[in-house]
């Protein structure tokens, strides 16, 4: 299966279970894995026929500058819904990193896939 790729995409949110997180902004790493046949917007040259990966950025960094949640597990979770409903993607695979959070790994977070893979 084709797929469109984001890899790394720098989020400011406001995320974390303890009250001192609800404060501020901290930055999450989103890389996506997009499910999307690219045969026909390669053969006509058409952005239209494929999923544009800089609308795609930057509607999501419109939903975290507008939504604060606790864990990165449910921003995962609701990113990938609306990737799904707004966009039309089939499938998608999701990595979100929280570097900052834990002072002695490099990042911590999720990954979840979400759809039916090759439809
Ligand atoms: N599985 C998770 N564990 C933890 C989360 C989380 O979102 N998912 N969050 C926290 C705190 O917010 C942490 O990031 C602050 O250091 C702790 N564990």
């Amino acid at each position: 299966m084709d797929m469109v790729l984001i890899e790394e995409l720098a989020l400011e949110a406001v995320i974390g279970v303890y009250e001192w997180e609800k404060r501020i902004h901290q930055r999450l790493l989103l890389t996506l894995e997009l499910g999307c046949d690219i045969a026909q917007a390669a053969r006509d040259d058409d952005l239209g026929a494929t999923l544009d990966y800089a609308a795609i950025s930057q509607r999501l960094q419109q939903y975290c500058s507008e939504h604060q949640f606790e864990l990165v597990e449910t921003f995962a979770e609701r990113i990938a819904a609306l990737l799904r409903e707004e966009f039309g993607i089939a499938w998608l695979r999701l990595t979100l990193k929280k570097p900052g959070a834990v002072a002695d790994a490099a990042f911590v977070g999720v990954r979840i896939e979400r759809g039916e893979y090759g439809r």
